[in-house]
């Protein structure tokens, strides 16, 4: 049977291969101790000025998807994230092909359709960044349907030492209206928030791969808490009650 990640052939050609995570030891770049300057490539992936050098690949890698509807503030939020960690930050914006953004700046919402090869793609870059030698890797996707977060959740059935992760940011719908109203030079516009929420199945208590944040309080309330939540993640504290 065919699934979302069955190899196809296009165009008569086979598909590259999936990059290689499971060659222990490598030789990696290692986490920085200061902070450095973003640098942006043309491919969406914003490196946070890591280096490559050589040190011992971590046993454990994380992909942390910051996701919700247009406005919700997931680039603010991926931003902050990827700058404290040291970890390289991928746009999901950033990959939808032309039609994709000529589609969302005419209005007109995407389809499952036009989501597919794009969050293979996201998948991906993501693995991509791993299999350089980083630690993490954070990256915005709506992934506003659970088949959608589907797609990313295959990353581990292939590579056993990713551990991945959702944050969701929560609002209601006319508090990322007021957002995106504000927002100037973006091609998503106000008129299509309503259509995001028309499709969006919230995450649910059994994906417990998602941390949810409510996202209606300051923006520095809501990265503070995100930073504080990951890094209990990542290290195996749990969380204390209030916070599930
Ligand atoms: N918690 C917050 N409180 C108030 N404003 C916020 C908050 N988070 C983000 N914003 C602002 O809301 C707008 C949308 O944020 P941002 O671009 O990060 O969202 P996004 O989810 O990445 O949007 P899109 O999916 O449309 O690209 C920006 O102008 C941002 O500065
Ligand atoms: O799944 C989608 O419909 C898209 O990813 C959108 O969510 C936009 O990319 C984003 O909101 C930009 O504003």
């Amino acid at each position: 049977m065919l699934s979302y990640d069955t190899p196809v052939s296009m165009n008569g050609q086979r598909p590259p291969a999936p990059p290689n995570l499971s060659a222990t030891p490598r030789t990696i770049p290692p986490t920085p101790k200061v902070a450095l300057p973003t640098q942006s490539l043309s491919n969406g992936v914003h490196t946070n000025g890591v280096a490559p050098g050589p040190v011992q690949m971590p046993e454990e890698r994380h992909i942390w998807l910051v996701t919700g509807p247009a406005g919700c503030g997931k680039s603010t939020v991926a931003k902050f994230l990827a700058d404290a960690l040291h970890w390289p930050y991928i746009e999901g914006d950033e990959y939808h092909p032309q039609a994709n953004v000529d589609k969302m700046s005419a209005g007109i919402p995407l389809t499952d359709a036009d989501r597919w090869d794009w969050l293979t793609a996201l998948r991906e870059a993501s693995i991509h960044e791993l299999d350089e030698g980083h630690e993490g890797v954070v990256l915005t996707c709506s992934a506003l349907k659970r088949k959608y977060r589907d797609v990313i959740r295959v990353a581990p059935y292939f590579f056993h030492n990713i551990r991945l992760h959702f944050i969701y940011l929560d609002a209601p719908e006319e508090v990322l209206l007021q957002r995106v109203l504000a927002r100037k030079n973006h091609y998503m516009g106000a008129n299509m928030v309503h259509s995001q929420f028309d499709i969006l199945e919230r995450p649910t208590k059994d994906e417990v791969d998602v941390l949810s944040i409510d996202v209606s309080r300051p923006a520095d309330v809501v990265m503070t808490e995100a930073l504080d939540r990951v890094l209990r993640t990542i290290s195996n504290d749990p969380e204390p009650d209030s916070q599930k």
